[in-house]
């Protein structure tokens, strides 16, 4: 078992070796980089790309949602703007009539000629250039029984002549009017004393104005009418369309058409590029006619335009500024973060703590270069104390290690010294009888025989007396050589048992093999030839050997052995010595 000291020495090494091994610790912490991570100019494009696609998609959604409706509106105001023309154009005309008319039909000439029908009166007034000159097409003076007193009913071709079509119209034309003269109330103001309305004859419109025939001051009582009209025929409303620079359409339009909506506006978007705009035009409250124009969408087309050129360049110019944040953001953060991390790499590879991160730029990460550069400055100087408590460490590790050595050598020393005799270096008395103990309970387990020899040198006290005790040692030391030879098996033991007398231990050794054993030292005895010439018994240097063999078992001790051996000595002493004997084990009588 190790000690307590190599236990720690241990741990020394362990530690000393982690601190060698600290670099190839710390590559073993350096973060790998996961397979799905996503680099940061990776992330910023796609934010980017994000953030551009949300403002074109707000952009376009503007553009479609407030834009181009704006312009729709506005479209439909122009629309609403032109038709108001149309209308205003028709309004223009049938005033135009109505103030002619009322020129015509408060005058006193007119008054006399509507109740005498005077000849001079026609043939100064009402020639056809006279209503040439005018474009009007219906020409009636009536009398208050609604009869044509005179009636014209003409057409004045682009080429400024005219047809009259007097014969053809002019029935159709009195029944349409006629019946409006119930609409002139005579007890009102000579100004509101008209009428004027569109009428249907032979299926084409007719705007007309009506009068009743006063004296020159507005005076009556009346005498009859004046009408005065206008086919609203293609080439009226071309002329119109040419006025206003707006073409038009008319249609007739009943009250029950309109149903109480007399100016409500129709707006209806034919296709992406035209729409039609209509609106009733009512004179006196009564719906007359529905003009209807045919408008280009050119205000849609454009805000259209706007919106797809504003989008698209929105589109562009977020296209632009990604391209150009993202190279910024690649120069300002991703390139400096690359380079600082290329330089921990290479210091991380050298493991070289004394280099340094270059300090490119004086912002953020110029700021984390600084702080890695002052983070190295702290771990070379920390290594340098860790290598210096190593080198100390190992210093002090190989002190314990030499006195640890010592010690070791020391203590064997010490078990030598306690377990064996000092002058012949065999077992000791102390060595012996724990010898005896172990092989006893061994081989009472095991049931083979133990045998000892007691060997006592033979008139020792002579010998000393002959050749000095210090001879004696050296003949002892002889003795114990001799004895440790004739014993050859591992777990045999010689030992020093007292002065001159010796115990061999032999386990597993029968009486027949101790025998051999016992006769063999003998003759190795003989063999050594000690001088020993004032030995009684031969002249050399003698032993005498007691032997006593035993399985051992309980109701025997070991001292029961050693005695029985004792015994056997004592017997061959007794017989001349020089010689060996067995005795076998008796219990003692306890
Ligand atoms: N030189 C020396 N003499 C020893 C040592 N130990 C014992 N002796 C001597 O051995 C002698 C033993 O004498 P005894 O016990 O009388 O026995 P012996 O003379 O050998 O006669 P027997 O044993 O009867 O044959 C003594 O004189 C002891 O002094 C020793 O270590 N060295």
């Amino acid at each position: 078992m190790p000690s307590i000291a190599g236990r720690d020495c241990s741990n020394y090494e362990q530690a000393s070796l982690d601190i060698e091994h600290e670099p190839s610790l710390l590559q073993n912490f350096r973060p790998q980089a996961r397979p799905n991570a996503m680099s940061i100019s990776a992330k910023t494009t796609a934010l980017i790309l994000l953030m551009g696609l949300l403002l074109s998609l707000s952009a376009f959604y503007i553009q479609r949602s407030i834009v181009y409706p704006a312009f729709h509106e506005i479209e439909l105001d122009y629309a609403r703007d032109n038709i108001d023309r149309v209308v205003r154009r028709l309004e223009t005309q049938r005033e135009t009539i109505d103030f002619t008319v009322y020129d015509w039909s408060a005058w006193n000439d007119t008054y006399a000629f509507i109740q005498t029908g005077d000849p001079d009166y026609i043939e100064s007034n009402l020639y056809p250039d006279t209503f040439l000159n005018f474009g009007f097409d219906v020409v009636l003076f009536l009398n208050l029984d609604r009869e044509p007193v005179w009636g014209r009913i003409f057409d004045f071709p682009v080429d400024g002549g005219f047809v009259d079509l007097t014969d053809a119209y002019l029935d159709g034309v009195l029944a349409a009017t006629s019946g409006f003269t119930y609409r002139i109330d005579p007890e009102e103001h000579i100004d509101d004393q008209k009428t004027s309305g569109i009428v249907q004859v032979g299926g084409m419109p007719v705007l007309f104005a009506m009068r009743p025939i006063v004296k020159s001051d507005g005076s009556g009582p009346h005498k009859g009418y004046v009408v005065f009209g206008q086919f609203l025929d293609d080439e009226l409303i071309s002329k119109f369309s040419e006025q206003i620079v707006q073409d038009f359409s008319i249609e007739p339009v009943s009250e029950a058409d309109v149903s109480g909506a007399s100016d409500a506006y129709t707006l209806a978007i034919i296709d992406r590029s035209a729409l039609t705009a209509s609106k009733i035009y009512s004179i006196e409250d009564i719906p007359s006619l529905r003009a209807t124009a045919i408008l280009p969408r050119h205000i849609t087309e454009v805000g259209r335009d706007i919106t797809f050129y504003g989008v698209a360049l929105l589109v562009f110019l977020c296209t632009l500024l990604a391209a150009a944040l993202l190279a910024l953001f690649r120069w300002m953060v991703v390139k400096p973060i690359l380079s600082l991390k290329a330089d921990i790499s290479s210091i991380s590879n050298a493991m070289d703590y004394s280099l340094r991160a270059s300090i490119r730029n004086n912002d953020e990460i110029g700021a984390l270069s600084r702080e890695f550069n002052a983070m190295l400055g702290m771990i070379e100087s920390n290594n340098t104390e860790l290598l210096r408590l190593n080198a100390e460490l190992t210093s002090k590790h190989q002190k314990v290690l030499e006195i640890q050595g010592e010690l070791q050598s020391a203590n064997a020393e010490l078990r030598r010294l306690s377990e064996h005799d000092p002058l012949t270096g065999l077992s000791n008395r102390l060595a012996l009888e724990r010898k005896l103990e172990q092989a006893w309970e061994i081989l009472s387990r095991t049931g083979d025989p133990l045998t000892i020899m007691l060997a006592d040198i033979d008139h020792f006290k002579l010998y000393n007396d002959r050749y000095g005790h210090q001879a004696g040692d050296e003949a002892i030391k002889q003795v114990a050589a001799i004895l440790t030879d004739a014993v050859q098996r591992k777990t045999d033991m010689a030992a020093r048992y007292g002065g001159e007398e010796f115990l061999l231990v032999l386990p597993g050794t029968d009486v027949e093999a101790a025998t051999e054993i016992a006769a063999s030292i003998r003759e190795r005895i003989i063999a050594a030839n000690i001088e020993h010439d004032c030995n009684p018994v031969e002249p050399f240097l003698t032993i005498s050997t007691g032997v006593s063999t035993v399985v051992p078992r309980s109701d025997l001790t070991v001292e029961d052995l050693v005695s029985a051996a004792d015994k056997a000595l004592y017997k061959v002493k007794e017989r001349g010595r020089h010689n060996f004997g067995y005795q076998a084990v008796e219990p003692t009588v306890r």
